[in-house]
């Protein structure tokens, strides 16, 4: 395997935070012992694994190289352990690059002219790709050709250079942003959803084993419950639960145990974390469910205007528990049930309140 990116791809606004969805450094040391090694082994994403097993066996069966696949979705879903399973299924080497990596057309082409027949090529982050590379690749993934621009000005020649067949997988978690023309040059694209907290069992079950850890049903289902619907953050809780099972316990993972480290860590049942709760909790208490704006909001937490806005807000939106209405930030029925507070003009009809939740 060749890494021509080894800059950790990290969203710093989620840096250190236990619930956040991007890898951190502690996750990219131990991802790869994690990481399933074939379809049948993923867990979840019963859709994108059948119809990826079909693009795959009919490829196989023709002696031809893969479709080019599209990955896209939320961060820790398993883009990157899709891709690598891609090549792992079609016996191909597979070099992993990023979009952000890419800064010239000539550092894809070089990457393009080296790559053997049958290889897949994975594209992390493709819509972060620059716009010259961007066309380059149009021609490379539908004609197996690029052009190599020898020269300056007047006198530049494009000299044209056949590639040998190859897969390309790129991996987005936005890909609204991907330009039409790129998003169509995919044969196979893979919208991967949250998932189930029955599904984050199974992963868990599955890490426990491989780390050794001895965890109970009721657990892992604590576990599951806590992780937001996202593997990577279900791989996190449970290493933190393993040391306090170790440090405070026999090392068994019971349901109380699990409950127990969580809680040391702050996240709840649902899986919020503190600047979740402060976040909901300011929209309760002092603002009596909203609306209000976000920088009021964000204000009267203390934080950052975009950490409240793309760190905390999109799970709690996820999760019915806020919506951001044209009037600014409305706290849902859920958001009060959740916290166990009250609303304090609850719509008992023909009073006259306005309706604080917009419904
Ligand atoms: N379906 C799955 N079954 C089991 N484990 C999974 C599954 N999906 C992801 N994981 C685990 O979750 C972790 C994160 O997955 P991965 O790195 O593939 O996510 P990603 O979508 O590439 O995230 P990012 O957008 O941050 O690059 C890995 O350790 C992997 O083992
Ligand atoms: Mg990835």
């Amino acid at each position: 395997m060749n890494w021509d990116d080894t800059s950790p791809v990290t969203d710093d606004t989620q840096a250190g935070r236990l619930v956040g969805a991007a890898a951190d450094g502690e996750d990219q040391a131990v991802e790869a012992a994690l990481r399933p090694k074939s379809l049948d082994e993923f867990v979840g994403q019963e859709r994108v694994r059948e119809q990826l097993d079909l693009v795959l066996k009919a490829a196989r069966q023709r002696g031809a190289t893969a479709d080019h696949v599209l990955l896209s979705g939320a961060p820790g879903l398993g883009k990157t352990t899709l891709s690598m399973i891609i090549a792992a299924e079609m016996g191909a080497p597979i070099r992993i690059t990023s979009g952000p990596a890419i800064q010239h057309a000539g550092d894809l082409a070089a990457i393009l002219s080296s790559l053997q027949e049958g290889e897949v090529l994975f594209l992390d982050e493709i819509h972060r790709m620059s716009r010259p590379a961007e066309e380059m690749l149009y021609m490379a993934m539908e004609d197996f050709r690029v052009d190599v621009i020898v020269g300056k000005g007047p006198g530049a020649t494009a000299i044209p250079l056949e590639l040998p067949p190859f897969t390309l997988v790129g991996a987005t978690t936005r890909a609204g942003l991907l330009p039409p023309p790129l998003r169509d040059r995919f044969g196979f694209t893979a919208h991967m959803e949250f998932y189930e907290p029955v599904e984050l069992e199974r992963v868990i079950h599955r890490s426990a084993s491989l780390l050794d850890v001895e965890i109970e049903t009721d657990g892992a289902a604590e576990i599951a419950g806590r992780s937001r619907g996202t593997p990577r953050i279900a791989n996190r809780l449970l290493r933190r639960v393993r040391d306090y099972a170790q440090v405070k316990a026999d090392g068994v993972i019971t349901r109380d145990i699990a409950a127990a480290a969580l809680a040391v860590y702050e996240v709840d049942a649902r899986g919020l974390d503190r600047l979740d709760r402060a976040v909901l909790q300011a929209l309760l208490k002092l603002f009596a469910g909203g609306p209000v704006g976000l920088s009021t909001l964000a204000v009267a937490v203390g934080e950052e205007r975009e950490t409240v806005e793309e760190v905390a807000e999109p799970f709690l939106v996820r999760e019915g528990l806020l919506a951001r209405t044209p009037r600014g930030r409305v706290a849902t029925p859920a958001a009060w049930a959740h916290l166990g507070l009250t609303p304090p003009h609850q719509a008992t009809g023909g009073n006259g309140q306005q309706d604080l939740f917009g419904a």
